[in-house]
């Protein structure tokens, strides 16, 4: 049943029941209307109360009956101006969530009453719309404008609390929002309710709302990089100050209309449900998710508090998970404390903000420092986070193995080291796993779950569902060189530094991928990660410094095309940020902004003249297809090497640990909107004229799938299946 009624004296309590979020799909929307005709002509009914079923309201709109073939029949907005029509009073009981629709949904009733826990809120700018059944238009009659746009035009999370001080809610209970609903009804009955009808109210303002709202677009355009939902919802919170409520329902219509016609709100619901299910993991002897139990983490340890293991630590207090943190020695380790103390003030500020604080005991308290190997020996799992040194790592691992209690987890966060020659020291290899944490760790939501070749199933749940515990979205990957995204990188990188030989600027390339909506260019992230971390790892592969083998051509490596471009700043000392100098120059060492620098570009005319490079002309267009082409055909190599488990875990991946636009779905899904024929035939047009550079043959799996006419992403697992798993 997809709305059950109850009656309680004079008061029918409507229930939304539609596991696992009560999504206002069509049988409940059409269920809704039944229910709602019933009991506004039974006499017996004199209110009525609105509530979803297992302690949540409604997530809103069914977002997979979006794209599915079977159109929706019921108007969200036509049920709720329904609802507020009512002679009678209804009263929302709203729990656990009321997001998106579901929240519209309670703003067409005439009164509402939270539970404490609930969190409420318009998200569709997330999932690449805005709210398109009156929310645009009633918030902000109810809130105002600029309350009602920073919850629209963000898409976040409204806690009870505060959605009461706003005005959103009338009151809020910490029992029964259900019993407190029907008290609240059944003391409304009988009283006037026009000015409850949010329709009819006008938008109150004080402020000129033309020049705050054309503020806000610019800040919008510049913050969102090409999304066309935030832009969208702003223009329809214009409509409800100035247009009356009926014609502001239909700009928020036409709007809807525009925005799914560019194709943005497709590739991020894509997105959306690429994340849930990332989180379903199968091993190819048919473990699974479901059929696998994680052990309990109760307690953790982090080794390393340089910057990845001070976000380790803030992550995991953060989700109150007792831990402790280890350095090396005293002056390590209170600099390391002091940075996590400071990680978890700025964090308690931001809860106390949310009108939420650190329950007792959790939090600050619960990290303990440490010199002490001895301290590790009882806790449930260890986070191994020092700098990507395989015999260092090697070191730590055989020294955890002889202390730790022989079930705990040893993980470590190595960025691309193999986790097989790590487990290898150990004295229990089934126990050892990759967990690959993004800078800042407390911040980031990736977590990149490495599967080393002795990792037991029970340690992959555990893993997991750590990742899920500190809010992150953990996508299980095989164990080859750099994984998947920073091995994606790879040839990415190279393609940005080939076009600097050829003539671009480090703040064209830049310029280029940040307009396509990257959160950075590859120059400004190269130094923001610090130069010298690639040209450590390149000496220590022979490729630069004093290992390259005499007479090697200074732009050719085993026969191949290099860039020594990189090389060189580092042997000038231009490290990035860190050092004030690298492909850009900042005010100071560790400074942030980066300025073009005119070193770099008279370094690069004279490196051209050396080497007699013509310079060419600039194309944008060019920078996108080398660079964007050059990651996603490794990304298919990643599928066909069996690393990853389908396009989903890769595009999750990248939307989430390397500021890909969400609005685009992920390389993957990009390579199948532009096409996989077109993307084939840039590669293989380049290859063609560049055989030097192998990272651009086009891959076997790209080839494969454009030759039986690049068929939707859904469909590639079908090609997939008959590949290894290396899961
Ligand atoms: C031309 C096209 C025509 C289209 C016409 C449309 C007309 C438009 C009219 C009205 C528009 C209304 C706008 C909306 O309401 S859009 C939806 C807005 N709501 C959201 O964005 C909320 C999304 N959900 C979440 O944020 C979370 O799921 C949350 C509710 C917070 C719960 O989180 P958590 O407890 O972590 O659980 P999961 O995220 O794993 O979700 C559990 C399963 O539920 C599925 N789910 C969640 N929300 C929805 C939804 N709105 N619709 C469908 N399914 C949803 C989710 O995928 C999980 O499923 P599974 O277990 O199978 O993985």
């Amino acid at each position: 049943m997809a709305a059950t009624r109850t009656l309680s004296h004079t008061v029918a309590v409507i229930k939304i029941n539609n596991p696992p979020v009560n999504a206002l799909s069509t049988p409940v929307c059409q269920a809704l209307i039944k229910e709602l005709a019933e009991v506004k002509k039974d006499p017996s009914v004199e209110a009525i109360v609105l509530c979803g079923a297992n302690g949540k309201f409604s997530a809103g709109a069914d977002i997979r009956e979006f794209s599915s073939a079977a159109r929706r029949t019921v108007s969200l907005e036509d049920i709720n101006a329904e609802i507020e029509s009512t002679t009678k009073p209804v009263v929302a009981a709203i729990e656990g969530v009321a997001l998106g629709g579901g929240l519209e949904l309670a703003l067409s009733c005439h009164y509402r009453v939270a539970h404490i826990k609930t969190v409420m809120g318009l998200p569709e700018v997330l999932i690449g719309i805005l709210p398109a059944a009156g929310g645009t238009q009633r918030l902000p009659r109810l809130i105002g404008i600029p309350a009602a746009l920073d919850i629209i035009v963000r898409g976040r999370h409204v806690p009870a609390t505060e959605a009461f001080q706003l005005g959103i809610v009338d009151e809020v209970v910490p029992s029964s929002a259900i019993a407190a609903a029907v008290q609240m009804a059944r003391k409304v009955i009988g009283k006037p309710m026009d000015s409850r009808r949010l329709s009819t109210n006008a938008v109150q303002y004080n402020i000129n709302v033309d020049a705050f709202l054309d503020t806000a677009l610019e800040k919008a355009k510049r913050q969102f990089r090409g999304a066309q939902a935030p832009l969208a919802c702003i223009e329809a919170v214009r409509a409800s100050a100035q247009l009356p409520y009926q014609r502001g329902i239909e700009k928020e219509r036409q709007l809807f209309a525009s925005l799914w016609a560019t194709g943005q709100p497709q590739a991020q619901q894509y997105a959306f449900f690429s994340e849930r299910n990332v989180g379903k993991w199968t091993l190819p002897s048919g473990e699974r998710w479901d059929n696998v139990r994680p052990c309990q983490i109760r307690t953790a340890a982090v080794i390393g508090l340089g910057t990845m293991g001070r976000g380790i630590v803030t992550s995991l207090s953060k989700s109150n998970i007792p831990v402790i943190a280890l350095e090396q020695d005293t002056k390590q380790l209170d600099s390391g404390k002091k940075a996590v103390n400071s990680l978890l003030e700025r964090e308690a500020e931001k809860l106390k903000k949310q009108g939420n604080s650190f329950a007792e005991g959790n939090g600050l308290g619960s990290v303990h420092f440490t010199l002490n190997f001895e301290d590790l020996k009882n806790v449930d799992l260890v986070i191994e986070a020092v700098y990507e040194n395989m015999n260092l790592k090697k070191d730590i691992f055989r020294k955890l193995s002889s202390i730790m209690k022989p079930d705990a987890f040893l993980c470590t966060n190595t960025s691309g080291l193999n986790i097989d020659e790590i487990a290898s020291v150990t004295n229990r290899p089934q126990l050892v796993i990759g967990t690959h944490f993004f800078s800042p760790a407390n911040i980031m939501r990736l977590l990149e779950v490495v599967r080393g070749r002795h990792t037991s199933p029970t340690t992959i749940a555990t893993a997991m569902s750590l990742g899920k515990m500190l809010g992150k979205v953990a996508v299980l990957v095989g164990n080859c060189p750099l994984f998947v995204g920073n091995r994606m990188l790879g040839p990415y990188l190279e393609q940005a530094n080939y076009l600097l030989e050829e003539g671009y600027y480090p703040e064209e390339v830049d310029q280029a991928l940040e307009e396509f909506g990257f959160a950075m260019g590859p120059f400004r992230m190269m130094d923001l990660a610090g130069l010298d971390v690639g040209w450590r790892s390149r000496m220590e592969k022979g490729l630069a410094g004093s290992g390259v083998p005499p007479g090697t051509p200074a732009r050719q490596r085993e026969g191949n095309r290099y860039c020594p471009l990189a090389d060189m700043l580092c042997e000038l000392g231009r490290f990035g940020q860190k050092s004030g100098k690298g492909w850009y120059q900042y005010e100071k060492p560790g400074g942030r902004h980066a300025h073009p620098d005119p070193w770099v570009r008279d370094f690069l005319a004279k490196y051209r003249k050396t080497y007699n490079i013509k310079q060419q002309a600039v194309h944008p267009e060019q920078i996108l297809q080398r660079c964007l082409y050059a990651l996603i055909n490794e990304g298919f190599r990643v599928l066909e090497d069996g690393i990853a488990s389908g396009p989903e875990d890769i595009d999750v991946i990248y939307n989430n640990g390397y500021g890909w636009p969400k609005h685009r779905g992920g390389p993957m899904y990009y390579a199948s909107a532009v096409g996989l024929h077109e993307v084939l035939m840039v590669l293989e047009g380049y290859h063609k004229a560049n055989p030097d550079v192998p990272s651009m043959k086009p891959s076997f799996l790209l080839k494969k799938l454009a030759a039986v006419g690049g068929p939707p992403i859904k469909e590639w697992r079908t090609q997939l299946g008959k590949l290894p798993n290396k899961l």
